[in-house]
Parts: structure tokens; sequence; C-alpha cells
């Protein structure tokens, strides 16, 4: 991959695709083609091969997916097993039948079942039953690997694949029914502390960002707390019931399960400088049928809930509701074959959520 190379990002909006693309442009590469969801349906196969045979991409980095946290997966299996496979299977069809060069496809952790051993090694692969709660969206990227993997076997194509642990940074979704962990605790965490403060503006204006069901920051402050205590984000002010003996607003802030799983968080610009650093530097003759790409360590997480209170200066309650589910118990990747590619992750947990927290307020 060179400079003039002719480089296709799909997803480049996303927390993965726009990190690669910010990634590929400070190393230099300028002939980069995207497209928005909007713009091409990756799930139409007729729209997706016009646009190979148009725009002849020589290296594909598929970042495009349907993508969400522990809920949305249990919520919409269907939409995340129909949506991720028709993805891939148009995207790697229409790479192979243009003669793309090279492709890294983005698979995910959630590939491993629920209870293989830890750290998981990519020999563990449909050894056991997977994790129910996201078993939809694990089949569509078990078949993303196994699509490039026969592929190349077939027709000697160079179809790579890629396993991220959880990831988070900037582009993320804060979406407090559809996201993944760290970027709800920033959201849950952030607006629990404007309550805790009285700041009613800052408060609005998140709202207005990133409206909650329709609730902006125009709304009344009766109907914004009505919707953030259906979000599990409550405050009770003095002399309201429960009545407590200081005079403060006592806010609390509900997190799901039990806070015992242990998750791996890898920032995306980490990922996406593996990502570039990968397609640059090797084939799938020396990566295999898949990498893991982490960080090689995990946290609980009530631990993670702490280091993000901390970064965001949240002192309110936290209510753990183990009535949602935990997911998988673990899921911590073996960085070995990684490791043996000389590459290693740049950013600290500490250091990640605080500059995830700095971008998501500006
Ligand atoms: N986030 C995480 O923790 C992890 C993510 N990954 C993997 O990384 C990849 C990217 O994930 P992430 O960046 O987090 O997800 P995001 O949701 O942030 O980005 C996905 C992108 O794909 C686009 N997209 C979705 N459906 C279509 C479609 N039918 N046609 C065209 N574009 C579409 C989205 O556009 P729009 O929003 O407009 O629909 C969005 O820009 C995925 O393969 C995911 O499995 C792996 C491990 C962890
Ligand atoms: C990357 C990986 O991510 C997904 O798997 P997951 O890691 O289980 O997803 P998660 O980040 O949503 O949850 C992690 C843990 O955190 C707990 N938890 C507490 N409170 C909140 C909370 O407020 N929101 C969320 N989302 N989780 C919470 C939650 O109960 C769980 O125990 C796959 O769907 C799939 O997308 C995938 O590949």
């Amino acid at each position: 991959m060179n400079k003039n190379s002719k480089i296709y990002v799909a997803g480049h909006r996303g927390l993965v695709g726009s990190a690669i693309v910010r990634r590929l442009e400070e190393k230099g590469f300028d002939k980069l083609i995207t497209r928005s969801h909007s713009e091409l349906d990756l799930t139409d196969q007729a729209s997706v091969n016009f646009f190979f045979d148009e725009e002849k991409p020589e290296y594909v980095f598929l970042a495009a997916a349907k993508v969400g946290g522990i809920m949305a997966n249990s919520t919409y299996p269907a939409d995340f097993i129909y949506q991720n496979l028709m993805i891939a299977a148009n995207v790697i069809h229409a790479s192979y039948h243009n003669g793309v060069a090279k492709l890294l496809n983005l698979g995910s952790s959630c590939i491993y079942p629920k209870l293989a051993p830890q750290p998981l090694n990519e020999e563990f692969l449909l050894s056991s039953a997977l994790e129910p709660t996201n078993e939809a969206y694990a089949i569509a990227k078990i078949a993303a690997i196994k699509l490039c993997r026969y592929y190349n076997e077939q027709f000697s194509t160079n179809f790579m694949s890629v396993m991220p642990t959880n990831l988070y940074g900037h582009n993320d979704n804060f979406n407090l029914e559809t996201s993944h962990v760290l970027p709800a605790l920033i959201r849950k965490m952030h607006l629990g502390k404007c309550l805790l403060e009285g700041k009613w503006e800052a408060l609005r204006v998140d709202l207005n960002k990133r409206p909650i069901e329709g609730v902006d920051g125009s709304n009344s402050e009766k109907q914004i707390l009505s919707i953030l205590a259906k979000y599990g984000i409550t405050v009770v002010y003095p002399g309201e019931k429960p009545t407590f003996a200081d005079s403060v607003p006592h806010v609390s802030i509900t997190l799901w399960g039990t806070g015992t799983p242990r998750r791996e968080f890898l920032h995306a610009d980490d990922l996406a400088d593996a990502c570039v650093y990968i397609m640059q530097k090797y084939n799938v003759n020396e990566i295999g049928e898949f990498l893991n790409i982490g960080i090689g360590d995990d946290l609980t997480i009530r631990e993670l809930s702490n280091m993000v209170g901390e970064a965001v200066g949240y002192k309110g309650k936290i209510v753990w509701d183990d009535r949602k589910p935990d997911g998988t118990p673990q899921k911590l990747l073996d960085i070995t074959k990684l490791d043996a590619l000389s590459w290693k992750a740049g950013i600290s947990l500490k250091d990640g959520i605080e500059n995830s927290y700095k971008w998501y307020l500006n």
C-alpha cells in the first residue's frame, strides 16, 4: 500500500472507520474513498457491485457494521445477523470480483465461546457455545472470517481478519440504549454530575447535542428529569421524598448487571494504528485466519466505573441493576500473535478515558 493507492474505508464515520481515516491521513495516504451509509447501503448487493465497478479500490478496510452493546444485541438479533452478514458478503465478494489487492475485515472478540479459557487464543474459535446475548452478531462476524478464509483458499485473494477487543474513543456511540458500556458510563456520569452540581445549562447543552428519546435542552426540567429517570439517572432534591439528612441534591445512576464481568478496552486510535500497520506490512499468509488485537489486560465493570467516575468527577451514587444481563464473564484476548508482529498499544486506559471525555465535551 503506497501513497497513490486507492483505499476504501467502509464505515468511515464510525468509531473505528473514522480513526482509520485519521491514521491514514496522518501517514500521508490521501487517495481515500469513502461513502456514508445514506450514500451507499452496503446490505444492497447491486449498489455495492456498482460502487466497486466504478471506484475500483485497491485496498479495503471493512469497518462498516451494525454495532451495539449488550442490550442492542439482545434486543435486535435479526438486524445484527442479517445486516452484518449482508455487509460482509457484499463487500468481500465485490472485492474479489474487482481484484482488490488486500482487504482488512474487522471482526470482534465476541466471536469466542462464552466460557472459553482465558486469555482467548485464536484456536478457541467455535470450540463451544457462544454468549447468547450477542450470538447473532457473533455468527455474522464468524461468517465474515470464513468468507475471507475460503475466498483466499479458492481464489488466492489476500483478505485478512482482525478481532479487536472492546473499543472506545472519539465518534463513539453515546446512545444510552444501544451503546457499549464505556461511552454509557461517560454519559451517565456526566449527566449525573451536572444534576449534582445544579449545572442545568451544561445539561441542556448535552441534550441539545445528543437528544434522548426526543427530549433536548429546550424541554422543561420536569420533562428532562422524567426521561433521565427512565435511563436510571435520578435526583432527589432537599425537601423531596425520600428525605436525606443533608440539604444537597442526591443523585444516583443505575448501571447494568452485577459489575463483576471483566472487559479489556483498547482505544480506537490504537486499533486504527494496528490496522494500518498490518495492512502495510503483512499479508494473510503471515497472520493466519485471523488475529486478536488487544491491550493485554482487563478489569471489572465496577473498577471501570470507578475510573470513569474519577475522570468525569462524578461524586454521586451508583446502583447496580442485576435484572440486566452481565453477558460474557470475561473476554481477555491472547495477543501472543500480535506481539510477534512487534505492535503494541500505546494509549493507557486512564489516558484514553480522559481524552474520550474531553472529546465528548467539545
Ligand atoms: N465498538 C466496539 O467496541 C468494537 C467494534 N468492533 C468492530 O469494529 C467495526 C466498526 O465498529 P464501530 O466503529 O464501533 O461501529 P460504529 O457503529 O461506530 O460504525 C459503523 C459504521 O458502519 C456504518 N454502517 C452500518 N451499517 C451500514 C450499511 N448497511 N451500509 C453502509 N454503512 C453502514 C455506520 O453508519 P451509520 O451509523 O450511518 O449507520 C457507521 O458509520 C465493526 O465491524 C465492529 O464489529 C470490534 C470490536 C469492538
Ligand atoms: C465489543 C463487544 O461488546 C458487546 O459485548 P459486551 O462487552 O458485553 O457489551 P457492553 O459493553 O454493552 O457491556 C459490557 C458489560 O457492561 C455492563 N454494563 C453496565 N452498565 C452498562 C450500561 O449502562 N451500558 C452498557 N452497554 N453496558 C453496561 C453490561 O451489563 C456488561 O456486563 C457485544 O454486544 C458486541 O458488540 C461486542 O463485540
